[in-house]
């Protein structure tokens, strides 16, 4: 029998992905050993309720509500409170003592990530996040290490399960966003007392900064990613683009962009966006995530898998306990996170895409020579336009709905045409604006 080096392990929080962590490590302990060559002693877990319920059956005397008493001499220590504090503190006081850590902690890495970093590398210690993004899909290894030789282009990524869901039930099953909330609700997919952070696109553009981060090598602050969350998306919009050949999906891009002078900067943003039914981002159904990644050398790549659970993601701090005992066991210090592009992060306004704008306009002559007309004023070339409804009440004047599809065009110039568009005689109103991507 192989003697190995003892390591200790500290767990914070046993909520959700933590239970199962502990299960799963207590379950498997020796096995993982032989793959890290050391042993992994779990040798407590702070909670805050001694008594409270658990998804894993956990020995109570593991259990301690003196989290900063418990990462004193731990080797390593796996993060997976949540929140900003005291998980900030308690981690910097991990790495200050020379542990390498784990985490899953999407929004304290968003926020404070650079500061993080920076103490992991004054003391030569490692900071590991799997599960921060994608949950359990492999992606922050691939993107700091296999992909490491390569130049990203750009990354599409369906990266919350819960908005998924909810796009996808107005999809196949034509239900309002307001019926597909509540039944992403009753699944337990959404917070019960607050989705905000899904719908409004909060938690992917914490999963958008740490991706693009990675990409690019490049800090990429939570506050520069531009951010539309799904509430505006309406079923006849979803309706209107499956009859049109896509799918409305919510979007974790980050993009390399390069101005008319060669000058390269980074756009970071997450949007709803008719994506075309035939790329295989449209095939990602119901609360799964997968990362669509568009590299010059590798080509595309996609990470397609369960992007939360409970034990799912545990799957992802399990490996990154892994690696940092391996790490632990040849010695040497850590691999510090690659900022040193340091590109410049540019506003929506410097993007470039293709649009879907549906109109409700007047139906008589010369409208639609009217609205090509504010088209061409301002720059956006049309791609294409069906006029796909006409309906008149008495005495009203017939109307029409026109559905446009541009060619790429600027932010700047489509906000520019929106806003002549809703202030058009001819034009009754604006009904929706939505960006197309992945074609
Ligand atoms: N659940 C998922 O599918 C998932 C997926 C990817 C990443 N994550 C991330 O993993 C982390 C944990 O998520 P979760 O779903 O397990 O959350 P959770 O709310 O189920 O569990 C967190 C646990 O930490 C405990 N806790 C909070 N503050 C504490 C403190 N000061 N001392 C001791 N215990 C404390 C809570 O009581 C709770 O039991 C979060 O950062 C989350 O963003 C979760
Ligand atoms: N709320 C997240 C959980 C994983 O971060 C989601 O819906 O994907
Ligand atoms: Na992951």
């Amino acid at each position: 029998m192989i003697e190995y080096r003892n390591l200790r392990v500290a767990l914070l929080g046993a909520g959700s992905v933590g239970a199962q962590v502990a299960s799963l490590l207590l379950e498997h302990g020796p096995e993982l050993a032989t793959r890290a060559g050391a042993g992994l002693e779990l040798v407590g877990i702070a909670v805050r309720d001694l008594d409270a319920p658990r998804t894993a059956d956990l020995p109570r005397e593991l259990f301690t509500t003196d989290a900063e008493s418990l990462i004193l001499g731990a080797d390593i220590v796996i993060e997976l409170m949540g929140g900003i504090e005291p998980a900030r503190t308690l981690i910097l006081q991990a790495l200050g003592s020379g542990a390498d850590v784990i985490t899953g902690n999407k929004a304290l890495l968003a926020t404070h990530g650079p500061e993080l970093f920076e103490m992991a590398e004054q003391v030569g210690a490692q900071l590991y996040y799997e599960a921060a993004v994608a949950g359990a899909i492999p992606i922050i290894r691939p993107l700091r290490d296999s992909l490491a030789g390569d130049r990203i282009k750009r990354i599409l990524g369906i990266v919350n399960g819960t908005t998924n869901f909810i796009l996808d039930r107005m999809d196949t099953a034509g239900e309002s966003l307001e019926q597909a909330l509540a039944t992403a609700t009753d699944l337990g997919y959404a917070e019960k007392s607050d989705p905000s952070a899904d719908i409004e696109g909060f938690d992917a553009a914490q999963k958008t900064a740490i991706l693009a981060s990675l990409a690019f090598h490049t800090t990429v602050p939570l506050d520069l990613v531009y951010r539309e969350g799904i509430t505006g998306v309406t079923l006849a919009e979803v309706e209107a683009a499956k009859r049109a050949g896509y799918v409305v999906k919510l979007l974790a891009i980050c993009e390399r962009l390069t101005d008319a002078d060669g000058v390269e900067g980074v756009s970071a943003r997450v949007y709803p966006a008719l994506v075309p039914r035939s790329h295989p981002l449209a095939a990602v159904h119901g609360a799964k995530n997968a990362v669509f990644i568009e590299a010059e050398a590798a080509g595309d790549l996609m990470f397609y898998g369960a992007g939360a659970g409970g034990v799912e993601t545990a799957s992802a701090v399990l490996g990154d306990l892994v690696s940092a005992a391996r790490r632990h066991v040849i010695g040497g210090p850590g691999v510090a996170e690659s900022t040193h592009a340091n590109l410049p992060i540019l506003p929506i306004s410097h993007v470039t895409t293709r649009y879907q704008i549906t109109l409700s306009v007047t139906d008589e002559p010369g409208v639609l020579a009217s609205v090509a007309t504010l088209f061409s004023e301002h720059g956006v070339s049309v791609e294409a336009v069906t006029q796909s409804v006409s309906s008149s009440e008495e005495g009203a004047h017939p109307t029409a709905t026109l559905v446009i599809g541009t060619h790429e065009a600027s932010e700047a110039a489509l906000a520019a045409t929106v806003a002549a568009l809703g202030e058009s005689a001819v034009v009754s109103h604006v009904t929706s604006v939505l960006r197309v991507e992945g074609s």
